[in-house]
């Protein structure tokens, strides 16, 4: 299913012409598609993979992980444009922005074949900017084992003596996005079609040789008359002959390069939209996942840890469900609201939902309670108890409910989706109660997919809000990893 609200996002943007982004020819592509369920940057269980590299890419952690879960394939972005366009910079811009996620930058450049003697001895005949320079083939076989997420050995090579290094090599390993930056990585179809997002940094010819001129003298070591000699020669024919004509596939054009923060902020929007959607999220577009960000999977991973202790558990506990009954209640609906501020100005702001009622499922969902009113002071708490008979069915046992819920929008508490029987018997009461489908929120911790699609295929217009979708349910019905026993390790009765 497309991401249809952030094509339409980025439409309106071109639509209300942002300053300097061109967005030609815009397809927002979707990342391919993941091999399981549990494929998911929001994913719980062990981190993603860690994506290391040398200077010039980025790591977010410092941390050297090895590649330990099936992942969904990273996302691949193309950056591409002439000679000095500020490729380099609008790729470092890219992966600051995206700190939160690993991300790995791989030059052409490191594909660079590396002249023989014979050729290095009139090296300032040979064509740089040709195609040919390229083993395409080595980069393609990189890039293929980077979208397969296992680790590679990316070439070093060197500018000064137009030569690889052959005994060192830069160890890169899989990450969530892969960035492929170089003036020709648009030209062979086979690299295009690794990529999800093709941008194209288009900067002034006058800028890109004065660019060119210094860079060349001062860190690659030549004269200023062999660069204008290799520029007239080989870098402006190649550049009209390969790179201009490869322009055609971007999906976005950035003029002025690096100098263009609105182009980048709003590329790195899309990516974050596309990174941070589990692929449930697209079947089901009324399942939310709280923005995955380092603090939220440091907090997963406290209470995922059996060993960590019961107060711990509560605490951290605690603060992500209060960011859950935030997020939970964004999605209520809203009227709109003028106040005076101090200054006499007039402010157009909102007004809270009033309507509203908590239903806890006993008794884990209590644990959720005080966020609630915390958040909505004195809101109004129902209680369901539903016991569990057997190893996968479930019976009301007893409800409690305000008298007038069939005017209230309800927040159903329960900390963990399994298998979707309990919330689904919750969901059915609320329902017999009077309670539209459409104004339940149903509000945890953590969902297996298999309690997504079970409550979204009974309730598609009911909303979930989880923090983590897990990998899914063992055969004893517990949610895989998981964190035990919820209310026990909560309420202190695991002894
Ligand atoms: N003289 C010489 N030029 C080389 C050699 N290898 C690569 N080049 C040049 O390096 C250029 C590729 O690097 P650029 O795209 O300019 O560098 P970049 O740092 O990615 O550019 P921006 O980040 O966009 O500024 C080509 O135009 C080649 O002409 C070499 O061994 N000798
Ligand atoms: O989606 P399901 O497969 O129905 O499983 C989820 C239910 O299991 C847990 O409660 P549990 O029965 O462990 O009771 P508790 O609230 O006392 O911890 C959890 O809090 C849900 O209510």
């Amino acid at each position: 299913m497309p991401d249809k609200s952030m094509d339409d996002a980025m439409e309106s943007a071109v639509g209300a012409h942002f300053s300097g982004l061109r967005l030609e020819a815009l397809r927002l592509p979707t990342p391919s598609a993941p091999s399981s369920p549990s494929s998911s940057s929001s994913s719980a269980g062990p981190l993603a993979n860690g994506a290391l590299s040398n200077g010039a890419a980025v790591h977010a952690n410092g941390a050297e992980l090895v590649p330990n879960s099936p992942l969904r394939q990273p996302f691949v972005i193309g950056v591409s444009g002439g000679t000095a366009s500020g490729k380099t910079t609008v790729c470092d811009m890219i992966i600051q922005q995206l700190h939160d996620h690993r991300v790995v930058l791989i030059n052409q450049d490191s594909f660079y074949r590396g002249l023989t003697a014979e050729e290095s001895a009139s090296a300032q005949d040979y064509n740089f900017d040709h195609p040919d320079a390229f083993d395409t083939e080595q980069l393609l076989e990189c890039m293929g084992q980077l979208k397969r997420a296992l680790p590679v050995n990316v070439p070093i090579y060197d500018f000064t003596n137009h030569r690889r290094c052959s005994e060192r090599f830069r160890k890169v390993n899989a990450s969530d996005v892969i960035i492929l930056e170089g003036i020709l990585v648009f030209h062979d179809q086979s690299v295009r079609n690794l990529m999800d997002m093709k941008i194209f940094v288009d900067t002034d010819a006058d800028i890109r040789l004065a660019r060119r001129i210094k860079r060349d003298n001062l860190e690659r070591g030549r004269t200023v008359s062999s660069v204008l000699d290799q520029y007239g020669r080989f870098v402006k024919p190649a550049f009209e002959d390969f790179v201009l004509p490869s322009k055609k596939y971007a999906d976005v054009i950035i003029p002025r390069g690096g100098d263009n923060h609105v182009a980048v902020d709003l590329i790195v929007q899309h990516i974050r939209t596309k990174l941070g959607m589990h692929d449930l999220c697209k079947i089901f577009p009324n399942v939310y996942v709280v923005q995955s960000t380092f603090q939220i999977r440091g907090m997963h991973t406290l209470i995922r840890d059996r060993d960590v202790t019961t107060p711990d558990f509560v605490f951290y506990s605690d603060r992500l469900i209060r960011l859950i009954v935030e997020h939970g209640l964004g999605h209520l609906p809203f009227t709109e609201k003028q106040i005076v501020t101090p200054t006499g100005s007039v402010y157009m702001g909102v007004d809270f939902c009033k309507k509203l009622c908590g239903v806890s499922i006993v008794r884990s969902g209590e644990s959720m309670e005080n966020a609630l009113r915390a958040c909505c002071k004195g809101i109004k708490i129902g209680k369901i108890l539903i016991h569990r008979v057997g190893d996968n069915g479930q019976q009301l046992i007893y409800h409690k409910l305000p008298m007038d819920i069939a005017e209230r929008h309800v927040l159903l508490l329960d900390p963990v989706l399994g298998t979707g029987n309990s919330a689904s018997q919750a969901i059915d009461l609320l329902i017999r109660k009077g309670v539209p489908e459409e104004r339940i929120i149903f509000l945890n911790l953590i969902s297996a997919p298999e309690g997504i699609h079970c409550v979204c295929k009974r309730f598609p217009r009911l909303k979930i809000v989880t923090s983590e979708i897990d990998s899914g349910l063992s055969e004893e019905f517990r949610v895989i990893p998981g964190l035990g026993e919820y209310g026990d390790r909560y309420f202190g009765t695991d002894n």
